[in-house]
């Protein structure tokens, strides 16, 4: 393909050398480049991409994309441009071929539920018979084939090789996560989207978003760029439901357990099995748990709507559908409790799982919690989560989720640090999370419930850099075949 091909979406200020020349990939890392590759240099959070130029001419780079021209060599062609983090992706999707417009897809963003929510859609269309993709921070799928992910939403450019990957593979749908460091580093720039869901926004990544508002806005970002032909579907029970799609050209329906909208569900009936739910007047039975589940179900169910579904085939295959790896996933134990593994890592996550795990023991039994927090993440929610874990459980078991850079320990007294006296009765600490999630075990009894959350699918623990294999649901199982 040549160069100018892939510029044609974006206004470059000044090109050096020859536009015509032919380019063989796209890359954002020079670590990556091979011979006649274009380097895209961009300005990250921790380094200068345009201080790579010359080792990626080094590679065989042919052709640089960057904001700063640097002083030319012979044979390499420099298309300046006033921001490589927007131009990136719009590269990026023309090299690939286009793929967003050769299929469906369908974002989802939010603070929870948006690898529920993706998952369940990739599923359900299955179920439908098509072939469907999946991006999602659990694992990407081109139709039956896993892909290992390791961010929620991936860069640009293994973000549009993987649906170039699902158009060659025949897939008509893509479900994919989008999450506020994508949207707001542009990596679904140039991406046509068929639809946007929203789920809800709380607490989380002040870390890199500083204020509430602009978290907030990067996620309002992603509804303000959607096409006109696109649906919007939002979360009318969210304070920020409608702020979301305030700007939006695509056409917004609603949902609610609450309030009037256009997609509206209420629960029947709920045991751990599951529940009933009238969804829009008709009944079903679902094997999930869990209000906020009822939420994620009827943003499934409107997606379906607005893909074109029969509202009467939707629910059948609702009724198929089970709990995503790791989200609110039970496992019985020899003794007769249940332990639930999930990937609540936010105070407002916390709550609600334990919310769920109330509304089924209906006050039969107690709730013992494993729970830690990350490191290298935003520490203002910290306190917040141990005082979440405290105020709906009966014992709290705190210790490590990913300590990254810190110190366990001081991870977890900051977490501590939230509890006055009274609560800390119900507490201890053991840095050791087999150890920690063994003691949970050892105090439960008959009909109680232990909470081990916070990692839900993974299956490392990431300390110093390193992941080394951990895995709550094989450490469960192991104390329950002792
Ligand atoms: C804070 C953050 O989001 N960082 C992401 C960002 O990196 P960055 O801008 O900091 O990059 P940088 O290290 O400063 O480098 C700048 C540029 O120089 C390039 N470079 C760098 C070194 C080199 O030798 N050669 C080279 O070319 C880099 O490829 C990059 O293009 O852009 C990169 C490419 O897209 C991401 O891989 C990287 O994710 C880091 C690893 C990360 O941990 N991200 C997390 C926080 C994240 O994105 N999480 C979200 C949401 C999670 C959730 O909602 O739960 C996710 O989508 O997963
Ligand atoms: N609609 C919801 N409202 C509140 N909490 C939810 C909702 N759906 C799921 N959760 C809780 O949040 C946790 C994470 O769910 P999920 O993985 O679906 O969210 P996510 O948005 O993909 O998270 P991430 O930002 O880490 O990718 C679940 O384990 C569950 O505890
Ligand atoms: N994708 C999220 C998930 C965090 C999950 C939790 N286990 C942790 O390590 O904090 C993040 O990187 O912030
Ligand atoms: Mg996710």
């Amino acid at each position: 393909m040549k160069l100018n091909e892939v510029l044609k979406n974006i206004h470059p200020i000044k090109i050096v050398g020859d536009a015509e020349v032919e380019i063989t990939g796209v890359n954002i890392d020079s670590r990556r480049i091979k011979a006649g590759h274009l380097f895209i240099a961009m300005k990250g959070t921790q380094v200068d991409g345009h201080q790579f130029i010359a080792k990626a001419i080094e590679l065989g780079g042919k052709s640089i994309l960057c904001e700063d021209l640097p002083e030319p060599v012979g044979g390499v062609t420099y298309v300046q441009v006033a921001s490589t983090e927007d131009a990136a992706g719009k590269v990026a999707t023309l090299f690939y071929g286009d793929p967003s417009r050769k299929l469906k897809l369908v974002g989802v963003t939010g603070t929870n539920g948006k690898t529920t929510i993706a998952t369940l859609l990739y599923n359900m269309f299955r179920k439908f018979g098509h072939k469907v993709g999946l991006l999602s921070t659990v694992c990407n799928y081109v139709d039956d084939q896993p892909i290992p992910a390791d961010h929620t939403t991936p860069d640009p450019i293994e973000l549009n090789e993987l649906l170039a990957k699902m158009v060659e593979a025949g897939c008509e749908y893509a479900f994919m996560e989008c999450s506020s460091h994508a949207i707001h580093q542009k990596r679904i720039g140039g991406l046509k989207f068929a639809g946007g869901l929203f789920t809800n926004l709380t607490r989380d990544h002040l870390d890199y978003h500083k204020t509430f508002e602009n978290y907030r806005n990067a996620k309002k970002a992603f509804f303000d760029g959607l096409p006109k032909d696109a649906f919007a579907i939002t979360n009318a029970d969210d304070k920020n439901g409608m702020v979301m799609v305030q700007n939006t050209k695509a056409t917004v329906k609603t949902y609610s357990t609450r309030t009037l909208a256009d997609f509206r569900a209420r629960i029947l009936e709920c045991h751990f099995e599951g529940m009933y739910l009238e969804i829009d007047g008709r009944e079903v039975g679902v094997q999930f748990i869990g209000k906020f589940n009822v939420s994620n179900i009827l943003a499934v169910y409107g997606a379906a709507v607005m893909l074109g579904k029969k509202p009467e085939d939707i629910l059948l295959v609702l009724s198929t559908l089970h709990s995503v790896s790791g989200r609110l996933e039970p496992i019985r134990s020899p003794e007769g409790f249940t332990a639930i593994v999930d990937y609540a890592h936010t105070p407002d996550a916390l709550a609600n799982v334990l919310n769920a795990i109330h509304e089924v023991l209906d006050g039969k039994g107690h709730v013992i919690t494993v729970c830690g927090a990350g490191g290298n993440r935003d520490k203002g929610k910290r306190p917040l989560m141990a005082q979440e874990a405290v105020r709906q459980s009966d014992r709290v078991i705190i210790t490590s989720d990913n300590p990254r850079f810190e110190e366990p320990q001081a991870i977890i007294n900051d977490m501590l640090a939230g509890l006055n006296d009274q609560q800390l009765r119900k507490v201890i600490s053991i840095v050791d999370r087999k150890e920690a999630i063994r003691t949970a075990c050892m105090m439960a009894k008959r009909g109680d419930v232990v909470l081990v959350a916070g990692k839900g699918h993974e299956d490392y623990q990431e300390i110093k850099g390193v992941k080394h294999h951990f895995d709550d649901k094989e450490v469960l199982h192991d104390i329950f075949k002792a």
